[in-house]
């Protein structure tokens, strides 16, 4: 039977908060198994930017990043934020090493084509975007890959790629070598029927469902590409994929952690 490998992916939100992050981080180091975090922090990202004069966009939940904004999410994504996480696990003792797509070559992106709106230095993955072997050659070396969002294009080129899909596009190409469980950590106790409600928790979400609850306005904002990330995770191999709180990773285990995407 292939070994096991969590994929988790904490948001800004998480990040942002010290207390909180210090939970996950716990628990998230005393996670067994083979695994693999990734980290957005588009939240720091708005605030560095907005601290240096510099106004972000985002459309449909995209940062507009031209160059000056390239330059402050590399140095949040890839530098301030990177490092602390991985500083934070390393006092865990967690051997965590941070990496960008550009590091090993592990994550190779495409600029996004100009269509009506020009992303700038967006990335977007293709299914062989991920280098699964250089991935698992550092985790056969003990070390727990740390993600940020910043992609390459192998030319030169960095790119800001969302975090979300950056968990998404991993755990897909390591299902070839593992049994991996895809995990969304986020603000919230999972995709909850009514958003007012925390303990309104949906336990599971079928592809078939999907539609359906964002037609009717329960799914909304950043959830709708998440939850897009998750089932194309399911469609394409992903033994399990998940979304709830980052304080109840530890019950990820006992399977009674937020909502479970069903095929
Ligand atoms: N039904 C729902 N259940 C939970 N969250 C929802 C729902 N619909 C919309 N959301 C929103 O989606 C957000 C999560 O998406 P996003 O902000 O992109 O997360 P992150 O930055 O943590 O990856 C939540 O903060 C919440 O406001
Ligand atoms: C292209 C694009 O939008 N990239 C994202 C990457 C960070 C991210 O995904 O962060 P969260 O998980 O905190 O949202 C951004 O710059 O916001």
């Amino acid at each position: 039977m292939a070994a096991k490998m969590w994929i988790v992916k904490i948001g800004g939100n998480i990040i942002d908060h010290s207390e909180g992050l210090s939970r996950f981080l716990e628990h998230f180091a005393n996670l067994r198994g083979n695994k693999i975090l990734v980290h957005g922090g588009g939240k720091i990202a708005t605030r560095t930017a907005a601290d240096l004069g510099i106004e972000a966009v985002l459309v449909e939940g995209r940062r507009i990043t031209d160059e000056a904004m390239l330059r402050v999410v590399t140095m949040v994504y890839a530098g301030l934020t990177n490092k602390q996480l991985v500083a934070g696990l390393q006092a865990r003792g967690c051997n965590a090493i941070g990496l960008s797509g550009a590091d090993g070559n592990t994550i190779k992106a495409e600029r996004r084509p100009v269509k009506e709106i020009d992303y700038g230095f967006v990335g977007d993955l293709w299914p062989g975007s991920v280098d699964a072997d250089a991935i698992a050659t550092l985790v056969a070396g003990g070390f727990t890959p740390v993600f940020s969002a910043i992609t390459h294009d192998g030319r030169g080129q960095l790119l800001n790629t969302n975090a979300d899909t950056i968990a998404s596009a991993l755990a897909v190409a390591l299902s070839a070598k593992y049994d991996t469980s895809l995990v969304y950590c986020f603000e919230k106790r999972g995709v909850l029927r009514n958003i007012q409600d925390d303990n309104s928790v949906i336990p599971e979400i079928r592809a078939a469902e999907f539609e359906q609850l964002k037609m009717s306005g329960v799914i909304a904002d950043g959830m709708v590409p998440k939850l897009h990330n998750a089932f194309q995770a399911i469609a394409r191999g992903v033994s399990e994929v998940c979304i709830g709180h980052a304080d109840e990773l530890c019950l990820l285990r006992q399977q009674q952690f937020g909502t479970r995407m069903i095929r």
